[in-house]
């Protein structure tokens, strides 16, 4: 696993002293981390860790109680619910555990949704969506309806629909996590591949270490902070 070097690459996304609680519980207590342009970042940890959490405060979805969060010049945890959802919609990707597709549309549809609601024309979301679902080896399940789809395909969809507004960023929390081990490394590999050549920075969340070592580097989270600050986090965050 290779490590970003200080200055080598502009930073993409980064957090500081990040602080988030349930009611009165803490998830994050203080977390500052940041991820370089199309870099591939691993956030590790165990269960109840706080990593879905960090990535939802990271993806502009839950608003920290302290602390900031920028993705390229903008304080995003400083914007209003509107500007922030606006953002979700055109430069950021999520996708979950379970691809979350609409089981009512085809794989098409699916991939097209997003564009349409950025209003896109429908020609020109269903070419792009084609060439999305074609990058993940997945175009000959255009027609097809989720239920129709292997756990590993319907994945590969909701990643192309993730990517389909070419975000700077995409997110992904266990997009392994509901597939067999081959399944899960098909579905790694491929977003890694077309993240590549993309140039898409990609924030993964899991506890798995096969999945994890797909990343360019890890960081680990326990009980809501980080582990060990890696050097070069250290040298990148005083810049
Ligand atoms: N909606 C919620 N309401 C209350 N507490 C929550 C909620 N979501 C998470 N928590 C708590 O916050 C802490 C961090 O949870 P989080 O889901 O971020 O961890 P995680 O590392 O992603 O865990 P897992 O790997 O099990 O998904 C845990 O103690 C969890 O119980």
């Amino acid at each position: 696993m290779s490590t970003i070097a200080s200055g080598e690459k502009a930073v993409a996304l980064s957090a500081r002293s990040l602080v988030y609680s349930y009611d009165s519980a803490p998830a994050l207590k203080g977390v500052t981390m940041q991820v370089g342009r199309g870099e591939i970042l691993s956030i590790t940890g165990a269960s109840g860790s706080g990593k879905s959490t960090l990535l939802l405060c990271l993806a502009g979805v839950l608003p920290p109680d302290a602390g900031e969060v920028r993705l390229g010049e903008r304080v995003i945890s400083a914007e209003s619910e509107s500007d922030r959802s606006r953002l979700r919609r055109s430069q950021i990707g999520v996708v979950f555990q379970f691809g979350q597709l609409v089981p009512e549309m085809t794989a098409l549809e699916n991939v097209a949704l997003p564009l349409l609601l950025g209003g896109s024309r429908r020609s020109a979301a269903e070419a792009a969506a084609r060439t999305w679902l074609e990058r993940f080896e997945v175009g000959g399940l255009a027609d097809a309806r989720p239920t129709d789809m292997s756990g590993g395909q319907a994945q590969r969809v909701a990643i192309a629909r993730a990517m389909v507004t070419e975000p700077e960023i995409v997110f992904a929390d266990e997009p392994t996590g509901a597939l067999d081990s081959l399944s899960g490394e098909l579905v790694m590999t491929q977003l890694v591949r077309v993240a590549r050549d993309a140039g898409t920075t990609v924030v993964l969340v899991t506890h798995d270490a096969r999945v994890s070592a797909y990343g360019d580097r890890e960081i680990t989270l326990r009980d809501g902070e980080l582990d060990a600050q890696p050097a070069d986090l250290i040298d990148m965050s005083a810049s």
